[in-house]
């Protein structure tokens, strides 16, 4: 006998952290419409970020490769709903999609992990640091220009079993996805968001629907999480300007003051000698032109020739 179709499909990658994730969705989206979650399937997709998961990102093409393959699925009707780690998506929705909600973030921080040492400041001369991430390792080496980086891609799990086997002596997490796997007492220290500033929209999780199919996004638009929606757009909007393809270290951090909304952001030098910082406070519902403003005033800042001298190959 057929098993009954699907109520709704959701479409993520397969990693832990991915399906931990999709889990939370389909929970809060049962309970937000007293559905049975077993009604919710979710599907799973191996993406082009996780196959050539040996190099970095800025080589392999940047944000767009972690979401492609489910994305076409999105497209092609297999599934209805696209979860994506928002830090992890083009800043221009593919033609046909759009974001039909952001879930209430997660921590922004990032997560300093070392089995030796209990900070940055503590690590040895010379000691290696495991990062694939541009913007941490311009962070780092900002700090601590002697130190060496390592390349440290794969999923959370991977990068801490490498840590265990001594590939590096620290690297960088994001808190939220530890978080999430409740792994987050794996942190040695969590940095200070001012002066490590999280990438555009980390910690958030970003729900993606067929440009006009009415049924999904009204199934998502009870989850949307309104300060999350307005900061990770502003956030977003400065990226976009700043670069789109994850080649140059770009940090953002917003803060609220009642309906005030912060956005500071910088940019660096792949070194991290050069960093540009500003930050711009405007009505919170006003993110795309807080975050266009923002990145004009860091690229004037920094000269016309920054982003070209300063990109990953
Ligand atoms: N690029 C990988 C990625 N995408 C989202 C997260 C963490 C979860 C989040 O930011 O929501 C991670 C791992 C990490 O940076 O540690």
């Amino acid at each position: 006998m057929q098993s009954p179709a699907p109520f709704v499909r959701l479409g993520t990658r397969g990693s832990p952290l991915a399906l931990a994730q999709a889990e939370a969705t389909r929970d809060l989206l049962a309970r937000a419409h007293d559905l049975d979650p077993e009604a919710i399937e979710i599907v799973t997709f191996v993406s082009t970020a996780d196959r050539l998961k040996d190099r970095p990102l800025s080589e392999v093409g940047g944000k767009g490769l972690f979401t492609k393959e489910i994305d076409e699925a999105l497209l092609a009707g297999e599934v209805d709903i696209g979860v994506h780690s928002a830090k992890d998506m083009a800043t221009t929705p593919p033609d046909g999609m759009a974001i039909g909600a952001f879930l209430e973030r997660e921590d922004v921080r990032d997560a300093f992990i070392s089995l030796s040492v209990r900070g940055i400041d503590y690590l040895p001369e010379g000691a290696r640091f495991g990062t694939s991430s541009i913007r941490r390792a311009a962070q780092v080496l900002r700090l601590r220009p002697d130190l060496r980086i390592v390349p440290f891609r794969g999923n959370v799990e991977t990068r801490l079993k490498k840590l265990a086997d001594g590939v590096a002596d620290a690297t960088l997490l994001a808190l939220a996805g530890l978080k999430r796997l409740g792994e987050d007492h794996r942190a040695t220290a969590i940095l200070d968001a001012q002066t490590f500033m999280p990438a555009p929209a980390q910690g958030a999780i970003a729900l993606a629907v067929r440009s006009g199919d009415e049924r999904a996004a009204g199934l998502v638009a009870p989850l949307n999480h309104l300060p999350t929606w307005q900061a990770v757009t502003a956030e977003r909007a400065m990226l976009a300007i700043l670069d789109g393809s994850c080649r140059t270290p770009v940090g953002a951090l917003s803060v609220f003051d009642g309906g005030t909304l912060t956005l500071k952001g910088e940019i660096l030098s792949l070194d991290g000698k050069e960093q540009f910082v500003d930050a711009v406070s405007g009505s919170a519902g006003d993110g795309e032109r807080l975050g266009a403003e923002l990145a004009r005033r860091l690229l004037d800042a920094a000269g016309p020739d920054f982003l070209a001298r300063w990109s990953a190959p």
